[in-house]
């Protein structure tokens, strides 16, 4: 320990509620003020350069017995003691003060768990299914290649994204929404790159007829974001063939992580378990380390142009990688045993938790039925799957906002059906909920339209995934398209931190449609 220092408790205050929602957001854990045997380092992990070692000669003062979990890519930790005892006694002793090895003071706060993730463990293993073929192509085919793409015509689909150049050949790679549309053919892959299309088929490269190309062209310090290419776009196989210049590639899943270095004129063959679970991506810096035949070396980057050959998908995805799945997968991992436990936490809770701020309602929600109450509106307390109504009884009804809650098809539609019951014949009823497409003859929904941020990552909410039950719900980002169909979707807090609502969006046209299903 040096300098033992208390800082301003109101400043410590601050920053620990500040990490508590971060990590309630980051992992699905929640900090609380009364002690646990769990305790958080807010600030301080391995981003911010911590060493375990470091942390483990500090904790040695106090006891033996702990274990520390450092997730990888962030800027806190944790840890875990037998007893709240022990945890109090670390509490006590470093919150909101200096400790070796970091040059600011340390925020501790306690937390109800801890993740239960392994750190990031490097290995050289391929992922399943990834093949890398080096000298696919000849130095000759290579400078053919490169001098066929013209950056200033703009005649192509092309477009300059934050972080690179892409054309698109066949059908367009719609990064905002991360999909292509099957329906919308563009200029075909040029004849030029069809002795490419030769080769993959000589060598079995997967599927073979490959009828989408992105041309992606990197400067120096650019990159693409870890992703999996969505499911639901493009069938398996799919080809990077590198030119120009190496880089390395990164390919993570769960605490594993795989850097391979891509030489120019190598082609990467992404199939099985690595097109539909790993994600891939290209860290945005200057140069690469990279393993050479007496050591390891670092390589600085040149421009590397890839062109990523893609089948076009028409149907709905068939892997086995449900969780990583757009296509109407997530829907087969909510059944009925889950999704009332869902629903309970993800909306009810929610709505009685915020319902303070509601001026009218009728509603499952105590919360929001008192207030209602209070002020002498009438009001019943009830769930959309059973309306305390008798059947043919109600002339008009409208049901806001609810039916999307309902987890499952069979919910959905036993919502409708005791709409349908309860209304007298002839009478009418309004239902509003939340729709998956959000353009209306290419025009986009208000909700796209306040979004002031753009969105050309090429990340989809599946890299927010969070885990409930065994369940993996991807959290959506608020103000962009709807990739998936089972989400949690954020809502802020004025004062900091968010709710997580389940939301399951109707209406996608390649998907059921829970009214019309009804006969
Ligand atoms: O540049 C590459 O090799 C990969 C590009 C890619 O992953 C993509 O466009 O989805
Ligand atoms: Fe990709």
């Amino acid at each position: 320990m040096s300098d033992i220092n208390c800082v301003n408790e109101k400043k410590c205050m601050r920053k620990q509620k500040r990490a508590q929602h971060r990590i309630a957001r980051d992992m699905n854990i929640k900090c609380c003020d009364e002690s646990t045997e769990n305790l958080v380092i807010c600030n301080a992990g391995l981003v911010t350069g911590f060493k375990r070692e470091e942390l483990e000669n500090i904790l040695n003062e106090i006891t033996k017995k702990y274990t520390i979990i450092m997730p990888p890519g962030k800027s806190y930790c944790f840890l875990k003691f037998d007893d709240k005892i022990v945890a109090e006694k670390v509490y006590q002793k470093f919150h909101g003060r200096n400790v070796d090895g970091q040059v600011t003071p340390i925020y501790l706060t306690f937390s109800q768990s801890t993740p239960d993730i392994e750190e990031e463990v490097t290995t050289t293993e391929f992922p399943n299914g990834l093949e890398l073929i080096e000298e696919f192509i000849t130095i000759e085919e290579e400078s053919r290649l490169l001098n066929s793409i013209n950056w200033d015509n703009n005649c192509d689909v092309s477009s300059e994204l934050k972080h690179r150049n892409v054309k698109h050949f066949g059908y367009e790679f719609r990064y905002d929404i991360n999909t292509v549309d099957p329906d919308q053919p563009i200029a075909p892959i040029p004849d030029d790159y069809k002795f490419l299309l030769d080769l993959f088929q000589k060598n079995n490269c997967g599927n073979h007829n490959y009828d989408q190309l992105t041309i992606n062209r990197y400067l120096p310090g650019q990159g693409i974001p870890p992703h999996i290419d969505t499911h639901s776009a493009f069938e398996d196989s799919i080809l990077s063939l590198s030119i120009g210049s190496e880089c390395v590639m990164d390919f993570r899943k769960d605490n594993k992580k795989v850097s391979l270095h891509l030489p120019a004129r190598s082609l990467l063959i992404m199939s099985g378990e690595s097109r539909y679970s790993w994600t891939h991506g290209i860290c945005p810096r200057q140069s690469d380390v990279i393993k050479i035949d007496n050591g390891i070396t670092v390589k600085e980057r040149g421009i590397r142009t890839s062109f990523t050959f893609r089948k076009v998908r028409r149907g709905d995805c068939e892997c086995k990688f449900y969780e990583y799945c757009n296509s109407k997968r997530n829907e087969q991992m909510i059944d009925e045993v889950l999704a009332p436990g869902l629903e309970l936490s993800y909306v009810h809770d929610v709505y009685e938790e915020i319902s303070r701020i509601f001026k009218i309602g009728l509603d499952r929600s105590t919360g929001l039925s008192e207030i209602c109450k209070k002020k002498s509106f009438e009001i019943l307390l009830s769930d959309c799957l059973q309306l305390p109504f008798k059947t043919n009884s109600v002339d008009a009804i409208i049901s806001i906002a609810v039916i999307h809650h309902l987890s499952t098809h069979e919910r959905r539609q036993n919502a409708f059906l005791e709409l349908l019951r309860v209304l007298r014949p002839g009478g009418r009823c309004l239902v509003y909920v939340w729709a998956k497409e959000q353009e209306r003859n290419s025009k986009k929904s208000t909700y796209l339209r306040s979004n002031t941020t753009s969105n050309d990552s090429g990340i989809n909410a599946r890299d927010y995934q969070k885990l409930y039950n065994g369940l993996m719900l991807p959290i959506h980002e608020n103000r962009t398209n709807f990739i998936h169909n089972d989400v949690l979707v954020p809502w802020k807090r004025k004062g900091g931190g968010e709710f997580f609502r389940y939301y399951h969006f109707l209406g996608d046209h390649r998907n059921e449609n829970d009214a019309t299903d009804m006969r």
